[in-house]
């Protein structure tokens, strides 16, 4: 009988550490040398990109993971800046231990061309004038923003990515990028996204820059260096901000509630706002005072001019070919994973759902996941367990071998039932495979086994003994045990090698603890 110390599992995976925050960062600038020829024919000069990194790149640069970002989001998706109250928009799934582990991977992230976070957009200094371009900024797409990037990623060596991944805009560029430069990206990530913006999308963002365009202090975009067009810029962020999150969410953050701080108070009859609150009733309920508040930020963050660029790229952001999203995508050859949330109604599931099909349609490996949410659209930036799990998931691919326990407690088919049963109470197993001399799986037992066994005065293990045995590969995927174990009914595999020598076990408990851990 041969007995060891059971050691736990998730070696390769964890560590046995959980996912840390990365500490202080910092942003770098990359000036494109020359000219830089935009989708519309237009070019800029001097065109600069902003970005950050994290972790280090191995030799041959070959785990690199570009992450891109939203709408409003910046080249600081993790970390701490020194003077940071909150860290990168992203920290969530970036840094040690986490998904995009920095341990492991080199991550990369660049503000987009047309954006106003150190990259090059419509409040820069046009170098032929000396002055910010305001409106006169060309027009930009989301190819355009991809082929910056592209240029940072060529300045930085790399040949090819190991991934690229984003939620949202972000998710555009994902797309993009694998149309594009299909040579270039090993595995995508897109998230909450879609290959085409809808008349629905596009009439959010349309509202949204009426309201800039439409506050005199936009003055036809030139306002630098003078008031800015806050009003405008606030209330666009409003209506944005809805589209961000969900009926659900906004019940259970800010239910009926009135804002009691701001002093309003409400009437006698304690359901309708006494008069004193107008004209200024902007603030009655919690949700109002929110949403100014989202706004108010906003306009503290944001330059007006590249909001109305950025959600016009996005606009004209459509990836079919001739009318079709399966000739549009046929040229991709990343293995990709389409992710959308279940409560997002601006970018609803079933978007992300006809990307996989078109992909799938091209022969294309995709795979779809749910986050189940009531965050609406801005899960993605909130849902941490599940985002790390789906992605760690697709980027790791976890296989049994993460997961197996290598010191475990097998018995020969020549021992007692009484020596396996002591066995497995002292050592509290439910499942001892039996092994031939030199290791090979002969069969396995189980607790329940045993205890039919005593019932009926059995007293040889050997007649007892399962042979027609389950059992999976180290280098399976978790998905291929947990599916036998379901199929079956059982709650422990063994692990062989090609010789048929057990090499582990793996159970539904360690395949739930996993789930656990990141659900
Ligand atoms: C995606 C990218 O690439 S980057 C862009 C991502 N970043 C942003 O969009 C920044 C602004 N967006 C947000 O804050 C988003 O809601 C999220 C998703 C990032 C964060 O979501 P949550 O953590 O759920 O925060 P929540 O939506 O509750 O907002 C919290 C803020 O509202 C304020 N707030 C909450 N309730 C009220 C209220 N009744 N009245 C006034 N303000 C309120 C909080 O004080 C907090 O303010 P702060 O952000 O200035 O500290
Ligand atoms: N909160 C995100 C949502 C848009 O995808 C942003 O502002 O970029």
């Amino acid at each position: 009988m041969e007995i060891s110390t059971q050691g736990s599992s998730f070696k390769n995976l964890f560590s046995g550490r959980k996912g840390q925050n990365l500490g202080i960062v910092r942003s770098m600038n990359y000036e494109i040398p020359g000219i830089f020829r935009l989708e519309s024919g237009k070019t800029l000069s001097h065109v600069r990109i902003e970005y950050e990194m994290y972790g280090k790149m191995n030799t041959d640069k070959s785990n690199v993971i570009l992450v891109c970002h939203a709408l409003t989001g910046d080249a600081h998706a993790a970390g701490f800046h020194a003077d940071d109250k909150k860290p990168g928009w992203w920290n969530i799934v970036i840094g040690p231990n986490k998904a995009f582990d920095t341990e492991r991977y080199c991550i990369v992230c660049s503000n987009i061309i047309g954006g106003c976070k150190g990259s090059t957009g419509p409040s820069s200094i046009n170098p032929e004038t000396g002055k910010p371009y305001g409106i006169s900024f060309p027009v930009i797409t989301i190819a355009d923003m991809v082929n910056a990037q592209k240029k940072l990623v060529e300045y930085l060596g790399i040949k090819q990515l190991f991934a690229v991944a984003g939620g949202s805009m972000g998710g555009m560029q994902v797309l993009q990028w694998t149309v594009s430069y299909p040579e270039m990206i090993k595995k995508a990530i897109a998230i909450a996204t879609t290959a085409s913006s809808t008349p629905q999308q596009i009439a959010f963002g349309a509202i949204g820059r009426k309201a800039i365009t439409d506050d005199p202090k936009w003055n036809k975009g030139n306002y630098y260096g003078k008031e800015i067009p806050a009003q405008g810029l606030s209330l666009a962020r409003m209506i944005g901000h809805i589209t961000y999150l969900s009926d659900a969410s906004m019940q259970k953050k800010f239910g009926r509630d009135p804002q009691t701080e701001t002093g309003l108070t409400t009437s006698k009859t304690g359901s309708e706002p006494s008069s004193e609150i107008f004209p200024d009733s902007s603030s009655y309920f919690q949700v109002e005072s929110y949403l100014n508040h989202q706004g108010s930020t906003f306009t503290k963050r944001f330059d007006a001019n590249s909001y109305l660029y950025i959600t016009k790229a996005v606009d004209f952001f459509d990836l079919s070919k001739n009318g079709s999203l399966i000739e549009g995508l046929s040229g991709i050859t990343a293995k990709y994973l389409v992710i959308s949330i279940t409560s997002d109604w601006l970018y609803p599931p079933y978007q992300s759902q006809e990307i996989v099909s078109a992909l799938t349609a091209n022969g294309i490996d995709a795979k779809y996941e749910e986050i189940r949410s009531q965050y609406g659209h801005d899960a993605f930036l909130l849902e941490e367990g599940q985002l790390n799990y789906i992605i760690r998931s697709f980027l790791s691919q976890v296989l049994v071998s993460d997961i197996m326990y290598q010191n475990f407690y097998s018995v020969s088919r020549n021992e007692t039932i009484e020596n396996a049963s002591t066995l497995m109470v002292k050592k509290k197993v439910n499942h001892l495979p039996v092994v031939s001399e030199d290791g090979k799986l002969e069969g396995i037992v189980t607790s329940w086994d045993i205890t039919k066994a005593v019932a009926c005065k059995i007293t040889e293990l050997d007649e007892i003994i399962t042979r027609d045995v389950k059992y999976v590969f180290s280098g399976d995927k978790i998905e291929t045990a947990s599916s036998i174990m379901e199929d079956y009914s059982i709650s422990a595999l063994p692990v062989i090698d090609s010789e048929n020598r057990v090499i582990g076990m793996v159970t539904s408990e360690s395949i739930s603890a996993l789930i656990g851990r990141f659900g």
